[in-house]
């Protein structure tokens, strides 16, 4: 019997099993508002089948049903935990108690194959030594003025021309897919010294890369996903299916990492200096080319993958609120007023900081599309949650942004609605607690890119929206998100870029 007849009979019986635990009433749970239905034995398992395909949606809306808003998970295969939307569980977990919840070994092997040993999958010593390292190069003063260098020339020479070439030919782009490759080009220079100039020419470089890197993200995120989760595992010794696909795609990332590494190794062997985060890892002598390689991808991943989910969703955002829009160009207009600009002039970090409505609106972006739309630990001992819940140890514990974005107890009625409004305060946007708004994590291993994540993303919305709009092929439907290592739009966003008042834009 081959693998595909196997899990087509263990789905059967499930099914049957499913059916039979659906409607046969003795076996029904009748507190809707205790969480996941948990069956004998399979646990949460049949509802999981029946939602995995929509799972933020569907543990969003359990989450918002408990009191706490957290429910216990439980599937055959010890895949057992607690799934969180709760502020204070959140603070416990990643600041209070972050000693008790490190990644752990599941996480860590789901990632290996992709992320090796780098920031992102790595606990202890090993990831210490690489948060040092690399908090050094962020805390720089030199890197804000190098990031926002970098971004003009990017918006300048690439993005802009991209589009307006766009706009003149009534091109349908994926603007997604032109947000990635800025991304990839800004992360490369900053983190490696090289430009990749991916976004460059008619905007299909480094293609293959840009699809396997893509992919590998894809793949390695669908591991968390299986029914019964030993079963990646048999396709990866068995070299079939998606495990198949997965190697090819971690092959060419791979590929791509090893040449800077040795281009840098060799420049070292000649006594040339770079000034980055790369030379700051490569100054340690013990750190061996396989580590290497495991820090560049995952600073790619940092950096390519999650200013142009949160933009991508904002753009489609803004093409149906054209309210919104007019409220980020009454403020950008007032801005190049007092500062005696133009639309194309580029705009200082001082007057980045100045667009409060903007920081606003991306925020509230932020809010409902995060781009780490959940966040996954491990229990190293028992103990009790803040909300009284009980975690094991050996449990994970997965904190939910994407549903905490969506809970009334934290936003309001309004929670859903998209309403830049609510960060403003006499003017200014507010800090909301890291904990209630995890976007970029919390405690010890919060994001270290965020600064430079609110610079770039300010200002190609900037640049974008006061000289073109936007406007979505289809744009009055939501579109369907992947949910891969960070939330994607599924197959990307489509629109036709529209130029506006020609006459007054610099050339
Ligand atoms: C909107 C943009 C961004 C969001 C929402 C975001 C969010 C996050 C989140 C949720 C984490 C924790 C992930 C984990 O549990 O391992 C994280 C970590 C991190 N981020 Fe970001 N990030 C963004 C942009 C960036 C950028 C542009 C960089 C720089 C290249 C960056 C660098 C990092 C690094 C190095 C860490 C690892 C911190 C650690 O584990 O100690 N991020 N980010």
């Amino acid at each position: 019997m081959d693998l595909f007849s196997l899990q087509s009979l263990l789905l059967f019986f499930l099914l049957s099993l499913y059916l039979y635990l659906h409607f046969h009433p003795s076996c029904k749970k009748s507190n809707s508002n205790a969480g996941f239905k948990i069956y004998p034995l399979i646990g949460t398992l049949p509802e999981f089948i029946k939602n995995r395909h929509r799972f933020l949606d569907w543990t969003t809306d359990v989450l918002s049903r408990t009191p706490t808003n957290t429910a216990t998970f439980y599937r055959p295969g010890k895949v057992n935990g607690i799934i969180t939307a709760n502020p204070l569980n959140v603070e416990h977990m990643l600041k209070a108690n972050f000693e008790n919840y490190p990644k752990g070994d599941r996480f860590i092997a789901l990632l290996k194959d992709f992320l090796g040993q780098g920031i992102f999958n790595s606990d202890g010593d090993l990831w210490r030594v690489q948060r040092k390292t690399a908090s050094f190069e962020f805390n720089t003063k030199s890197l804000r003025s190098f990031v926002m260098e970098n971004v003009k020339a990017e918006i300048e020479t690439r993005l802009i021309p991209l589009l307006k070439r766009a706009s003149e030919t009534n091109q349908i782009l994926d603007i997604q897919d032109i947000l990635e490759r800025f991304a990839f080009d800004n992360v490369c220079k900053l983190a490696f010294d090289i430009d990749p100039v991916c976004l460059g020419g008619d905007g299909t470089t480094s293609g293959e890369f840009m699809q396997a890197f893509e992919e590998a993200a894809r793949l390695s995120a669908g591991r968390f996903m299986y029914l019964f989760p030993f079963l990646w595992k048999v396709k990866k010794a068995l070299n079939i299916g998606s495990e198949r696909r997965l190697k090819q795609a971690i092959s060419t990332v791979h590929d791509f990492a090893d040449k800077i590494i040795w281009s840098r190794m060799e420049n070292r062997r000649q006594k040339q200096n770079n000034d980055d985060l790369l030379s700051r890892f490569m100054e340690d002598e013990f750190n061996s080319a396989e580590f290497l390689r495991d820090i560049v991808i995952s600073f790619i991943l940092a950096g390519r993958d999650t200013t142009s989910s949160s933009l991508a969703w904002f753009f489609w955002i803004l093409s149906s609120r054209p309210d919104i829009e007019r409220n980020i160009l009454d403020e950008l207009e007032s801005v190049r007023a007092r500062k005696g600009k133009c639309i194309g002039d580029t705009y200082s970090y001082d007057e980045l900081r100045e667009m409060q409505y903007l920081q606003a609106a991306l925020s509230e972006g932020l809010r409902l599309y995060p781009p780490v739309a959940v966040d996954t630990k491990a229990c190293r001992e028992d103990d009790v949650l803040p909300d009284g819940s009980f975690i094991k140890k050996g449990w994970f514990i997965t904190y939910h942004t994407y549903a905490m974005g969506r809970m009334e107890a934290i936003w309001g009625k309004d929670c859903r609605e998209f309403k830049p409004q609510r960060w403003l305060e006499s003017g200014t946007c507010r800090q909301e607690s890291p904990f209630r708004y995890p976007i970029f994590h919390a405690g010890p291993r919060m994001c270290l890119g965020k600064d430079m994540a609110y610079i770039q993303m300010k200002s190609i919305a900037a640049s974008v929206i006061e000289r073109f709009h936007v406007d979505v092929v289809d744009g009055d439907k939501c579109p369907e998100h992947l949910l891969s290592l960070t939330l994607r739009i599924k197959g990307g966003l489509r629109v036709r870029i529209k130029q506006r008042c020609v006459d007054k834009i610099q050339s």
